[in-house]
């Protein structure tokens, strides 16, 4: 058994259990999503995908796994690498006129004749369960979480497994994407933690990880974040998800921390698989709980007052 193998059991506690964790999240989900069908409102998640690469088709996977486990409709949609802008948002717009869609996710990235920002401002906010609206995301902001993004999301709640007081913590964020690294960033500032923000630009990164409580790291290069970059006692929080080949023909999921040269000093670690990911599939299907009882509430208002239902082009907001 590998060294990283042979530690991951459910006695050590310096590992964050993403299986664990997610776990316990998707046991209201069910209940929730149950509910909601016994209502007739049941919760049903599209995921779109133009071309296919190994880190969202590992999403994909998942997602269809869990929402099965969990007796949720799930349906993907593979569009080919070639598809048009014109397919591609004629089919979010098929799916934000059916009723019985209630939760859509575009698989990042998108190829490059395709603008990810303007797919994703074309999902009916009430059905943006990645939270990656531009309304949705501005509302990071304001600290207002109806649908906050899943995996920045599922990775402070790994942060918070610790628990370590936010308040004052000092955060090294590595990566600035804006579907991970900055609304990390924005989470954490709303929980008084003091962030520093690294990416491709920074000259020294182990200055600054090495001043940090908690690291987090979403780059996608295997291996970029080594023990020595590691404060001892420090938490590593680590969403990177790479597929990488093995000398026999076979394949690995790997993060983007050295697993075992950063258990060895860390005083938390995530592994991966089994860490951040688990739980963002959780997160997601808890947003599209969330989704289907906004369109509900907003499909029951409207009747009651004899509109037609028209859903507003708002981004939904604490009731
Ligand atoms: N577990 C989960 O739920 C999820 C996992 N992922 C995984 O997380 C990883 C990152 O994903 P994503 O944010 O979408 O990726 P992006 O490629 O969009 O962003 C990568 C970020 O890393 C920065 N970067 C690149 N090289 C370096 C470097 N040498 N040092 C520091 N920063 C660097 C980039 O900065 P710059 O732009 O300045 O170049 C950029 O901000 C991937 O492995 C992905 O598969 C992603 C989403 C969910
Ligand atoms: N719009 C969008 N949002 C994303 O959040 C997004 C995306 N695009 N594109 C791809 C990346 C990657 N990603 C993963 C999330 C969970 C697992 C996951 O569940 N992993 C399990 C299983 C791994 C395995 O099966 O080997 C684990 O880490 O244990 C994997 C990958 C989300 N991403």
């Amino acid at each position: 058994m590998a060294l990283s193998e042979a530690r991951k059991t459910p006695v050590d506690h310096k590992i964050l259990d993403g299986r664990v964790i997610g776990e316990g999240i998707r046991a209201e989900v069910a209940r929730e999503a149950r509910a909601l069908a016994d209502a007739g409102w049941p919760p049903r998640l599209i995921s779109i995908a133009v071309g296919d690469t190994d880190a969202a088709m590992i999403y994909i996977r998942n997602q269809q796994r869990v929402a099965e486990k969990l007796g949720i409709a799930f349906e993907q949609k593979l569009f080919p690498a070639e598809a048009t802008r014109a397919e591609v948002l004629a089919a979010i717009a098929a799916l934000n006129a059916d009723p019985r869609v209630t939760g859509i996710i575009i698989q990042r990235p998108v190829p490059d004749h395709l603008l990810i920002k303007e797919l994703q401002g074309a999902v009916h906010p009430f059905k943006d369960v990645e939270g990656m609206h531009p309304a949705s995301i501005g509302n990071i902001v304001y600290n207002d979480l109806v649908m906050g993004p899943c995996t920045s999301v599922a990775a402070v709640e790994m942060l918070k497994h610790t628990g370590l007081r936010l308040q004052g913590l000092e955060v090294v964020v590595i990566g600035h994407s804006e579907i991970v690294g900055k609304p990390i960033a924005f989470l954490l500032m709303s929980e008084g933690a003091t962030v520093t923000v690294c990416h491709h630009m920074t000259r020294n990164l182990q200055v600054h990880s090495r001043q940090a409580d908690a690291v987090f790291v979403a780059v996608g290069k295997p291996g970029l974040v080594t023990g020595n970059m590691i404060k001892p006692g420090a938490a590593v929080i680590d969403i990177g998800i790479n597929q990488i080949d093995l000398p026999d023909g076979g394949t690995r999921v790997v993060g983007d921390a050295d697993y075992d040269s950063c258990y060895d000093v860390a005083g938390w670690i995530t592994p991966v698989p089994g860490g951040v990911g688990p739980v963002t599939v959780s997160i997601l299907l808890r947003n599209l709980v969330t989704a289907a009882k906004l369109q509900r509430g907003h499909y029951e208002r409207a009747f009651r007052g004899g509109f037609t239902p028209c859903a507003p082009a708002v981004a939904p907001v604490a009731e």
